[in-house]
């Protein structure tokens, strides 16, 4: 297909995702399904204009693009490495407006969350918490795609098997810094057409998401709960790190999150993994297991501001009031989870947010209603796994510092 012809594509795909009734990856998918025709280059350069426009919409609009056709144009032109001739037919007026971008905020005359590329109110929260310079380099690390990282299951392969499986398959890889069974592929290729996919020996997963495991610590033969189990991906982990002995209840609310587990649970062999749909923190299937748990996760729903870099749209999905509802409910869940634990047990609390009122206040909360239980420092428990990480007394990720998603984790041991 020409750029004459995909442009407008990208346009149209863009106008479905701004129209925030969907997250953008789901827009997008529904998108390419009804437009079977369009190639694997197409599909790139709609994902990535989309995807762009979304990253950069804060500047975007202070440079007047006031049309999603400006906004598609503005992105691969200024952000996506494309040049006048090659997004041909631009007329005279776009082509102008085109030119005159390359001259807009170079230096520091765009107000800081424009540079930063949040809503104000994010940007606000962010700067208070962690200093102007701070917040902008967070804001910078997020305009930036995310890379393919793979955690490889080692009930099926050691992760130098799956380097040397994936590079003789031509994929260009290399382990992930902290993850001991991370790796981080170079550029986009279609893992989940590779053999390697479907024999389970690697699936999709962020490093600062693998890390999260090694907090919890499960051992061979405990009970586990992973509380908000989602799609799995950290049960997956839990039940791999047990040796698929013991059992891991993965608990959630939501049926189509769990059906997505199912599947990769299928490939991953693991034969201790439970899951559980649950009406809420407080259904009678929770509450039976009060006292009985070795290690609970939960992994809380939230803000997700620590991955904008793959869920742009979610700046603008997000607000004060969201923030607000989120607070409540991931009090609720922590107090639920705690219910579980054993005397000498662990509870992870996790949430892919950068937000202090998500997370620190979360904690701070719950240790003075709970005093059985105390913060344990993460970087102790990630050296007892080999892993030389310290963010402090709890694990904080940055997409600018760490090349993961944002992630905090406190871990909380119960007393004896
Ligand atoms: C951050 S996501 C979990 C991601 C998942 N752990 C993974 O690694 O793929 C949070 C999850 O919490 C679930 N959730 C929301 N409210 C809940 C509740 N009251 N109890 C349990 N899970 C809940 C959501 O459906 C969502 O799947």
């Amino acid at each position: 297909m020409s750029f004459a012809a995909v442009i407008p594509r990208a346009v149209e795909a863009l106008q479905q995702v701004l129209a925030m009734e969907h997250p953008a990856d789901a827009v997008l998918s529904r998108y390419f399904r009804k437009h079977p025709n369009m190639g694997a280059r197409d599909r790139a350069f709609v994902a990535e204009a989309v995807y762009g426009a979304l990253r950069h919409a804060r500047f975007l609009d202070a440079a007047g693009a006031v049309n999603p056709r400006l906004r598609i144009l503005g992105a691969a032109f200024r952000f996506g490495g494309f040049n006048l001739r090659q997004l041909e037919p631009v007329s005279g007026a776009e082509r102008e407006w085109l030119v005159g971008l390359k001259a807009i905020g170079c230096g520091d005359n765009l107000p800081p969350a424009v540079r930063a590329e949040l809503p104000d109110w994010l940007w606000e929260r962010l700067a208070a918490a962690y200093g102007d310079e701070q917040a902008l380099a967070i804001g910078g690390g997020l305009q930036h795609p995310a890379p393919l990282d793979l955690r490889v299951n080692t009930l099926r392969a050691s992760r130098d098997a799956a380097l040397k499986a994936l590079a003789e398959e031509g994929v260009s890889c290399a382990p992930t810094p902290y993850s001991p069974v991370g790796i981080r592929v170079r550029g986009k290729p279609p893992i989940n057409r590779s053999p390697l996919f479907h024999s389970g020996v690697v699936e999709v997963q962020d490093e600062g998401s693998q890390l999260l495991a090694y907090l919890v610590a499960p051992r061979r033969g405990e009970m586990v709960v992973d509380f908000c189990a989602g799609a799995g991906g950290k049960t997956l982990h839990l039940g791999t790190l047990m040796r698929s002995e013991g059992r891991v209840y993965a608990f959630d609310v939501a049926d189509w999150r769990l059906a997505q587990l199912k599947p990769r649970l299928r490939r991953s062999g693991l034969s201790n993994v439970y899951p559980q749909r649950i009406d809420s923190e407080n259904d009678p299937r929770v509450k039976r297991l009060a006292g009985k748990i070795d290690r609970v996760l939960v992994d809380a729903p939230c803000s997700g501001t620590g991955t904008l870099r793959r869920n742009p749209d979610l700046k603008w999905r997000q607000s004060p009031a969201t923030v607000a509802a989120l607070k409540r409910t991931q009090a609720a869940i922590l107090e639920a989870a705690a219910r579980l634990v054993k005397p000498g047990g662990r509870l992870v609390y996790a949430t892919c947010s950068f937000l202090q009122e998500e997370n620190d206040a979360i904690i701070q909360a719950f240790l003075e209603r709970t005093p059985t239980f105390s913060l344990v420092p993460a970087a102790q428990v990630l050296a007892d796994h080999g892993i030389a990480l310290d963010t402090g007394p709890c694990l904080r990720l940055f997409p600018h510092l760490h090349g993961t998603d944002g992630f905090f984790a406190a871990v909380l041991d119960r007393a004896h």
